[in-house]
């Protein structure tokens, strides 16, 4: 199991380092947006531009953004695109990369996403893409973004054939955590990125479990969920970031997932889609003879009380078709995140068919 870390206490700052070739902080706590301004003498040193990189509903934060910046002397711009998968595309890339041109940004200026995963993923992307590669700063304002999307460096867009299928792995300098920020978030924009969190705790730490048990709602301990999914994301990210090994336990729940996103032409909120996909592994291990029978009923449960989907009506041979380009695959073996037990991933390699459709029919709704 994972523990908090050791500074954590209630409505209290913490602070998560994510190992690697160049580490990075993860500061979280209320009011933390405000140390952007310190930026520029630590992490951004040397910069003299940033694009602040956000969408309509968080305009106001972007603008705050851009005058932190602003006061500890560097050109900041704020730089509006799309609302949610709407930003995730070649076509808004395009404009940000035509925008940093005029705007002038050299290899030593920084790229600033301040909004939800859709724009994390986005701008991080663009930075990793200009001048093939420049500094990003993650503002995650949704709890998906700050538990997920916004730690860990993978950054893409999505295109025709499926999700995130066009990216780069380009970690960022800092990740700033403000709670505070949730403050405006939707209650199923909430639910969706508890949907993640859950996530961190069927594959790492049932501490989380407990406390979603507890409180369906996540709503009672949102700060020590927050640092608990951050850990458990940053463990496995530090050790693999490029995805070869441990890091592909955080797909859990995924392969499924991406490929209902797909059919609802990202219709659905991608918590909403993995919380389906995490009942559908946890199926797929039962089935498998993996995972105890319990263990997949508490899955089903716990998801269900926290009010995200625990089915889906449609076609499985179409979302099997979407399944076998999931990043994940290799040539044409299907590859799932399963558990051997809660805590304990590992990886089932081109499933029997029998498996699947028995999973698909335990997830499958029913008119
Ligand atoms: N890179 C990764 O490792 C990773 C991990 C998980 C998810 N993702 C990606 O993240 C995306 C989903 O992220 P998301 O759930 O944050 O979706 P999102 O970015 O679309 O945000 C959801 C909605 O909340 C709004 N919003 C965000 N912050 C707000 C605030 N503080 N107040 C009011 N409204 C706010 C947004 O405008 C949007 O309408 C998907 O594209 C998914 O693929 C990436
Ligand atoms: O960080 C990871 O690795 C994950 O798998 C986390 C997922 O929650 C996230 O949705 C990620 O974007 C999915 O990655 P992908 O490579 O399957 O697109
Ligand atoms: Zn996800």
């Amino acid at each position: 199991m994972t523990a908090p870390p050791p500074d954590l206490r209630p409505g209290d700052r913490s602070t998560i380092t994510v190992a690697g070739d160049r580490p990075y902080d993860v500061v979280v706590g209320p009011g933390v947006r405000q140390e952007l301004a310190l930026l520029p003498q630590t992490v951004l040193a040397g910069a003299t531009r940033a694009a602040v990189v956000h969408t309509a509903s968080t305009a106001a934060l972007a603008g705050e953004a851009v005058a932190l910046l602003q006061s500890s002397g560097l050109a900041a711009e704020a730089v509006v695109v799309p609302d949610g998968e709407a930003a995730k595309t070649a076509e808004v890339a395009a404009g940000l990369w035509t925008e940093l041109g005029r705007l002038g940004h050299t290899r030593t200026d920084a790229v600033v996403g301040v909004g939800g995963g859709a724009v994390t993923d986005l701008a991080g992307f663009v930075a990793a893409t200009w001048l093939r590669g420049v500094r990003v700063v993650q503002v995650p304002t949704s709890l998906l973004g700050m538990v997920d999307a916004a730690v860990g460096g993978k950054t893409g867009i999505n295109t025709e054939a499926g999700k995130n299928l066009v990216g780069a792995f380009h970690p960022p300098v800092a990740v700033l955590v403000d709670t505070d920020t949730l403050d405006g978030l939707p209650d199923p924009e909430f639910r969706s990125g508890l949907a993640e969190v859950v996530k961190c705790g069927f594959i790492a730490d049932d501490a989380i479990l407990d406390l979603l048990a507890a409180d369906p709602t996540g709503r009672r301990a949102t700060t020590e969920l927050i640092t608990r999914a951050i850990q458990v994301k940053a463990d496995a990210v530090g050790e693999d970031l490029y995805d070869t090994g441990r890091r592909e336990f955080l797909n859990y729940g995924h392969t499924l997932g991406h490929a209902i996103e797909k059919a609802e032409d990202f219709g659905w909120r991608h918590g909403e889609a993995v919380a389906v996909g995490l009942v559908f592994a946890a199926e797929l291990g039962v089935a498998a003879g993996r995972l105890p029978r319990a263990d997949a009923d508490r899955h089903r449960e716990l998801v269900g009380a926290m009010g995200l989907p625990v089915s889906y009506a449609g076609d499985f041979d179409r979302l099997r078709a979407a399944m076998a380009v999931d990043k994940k695959s290799r040539g044409a073996a299907l590859r799932f995140v399963v558990l051997d037990g809660l805590g304990a991933p590992g990886i089932l390699t081109d499933p029997d068919e029998a498996w699947l459709r028995t999973a698909w029919a335990a997830v499958e709704a029913t008119p």
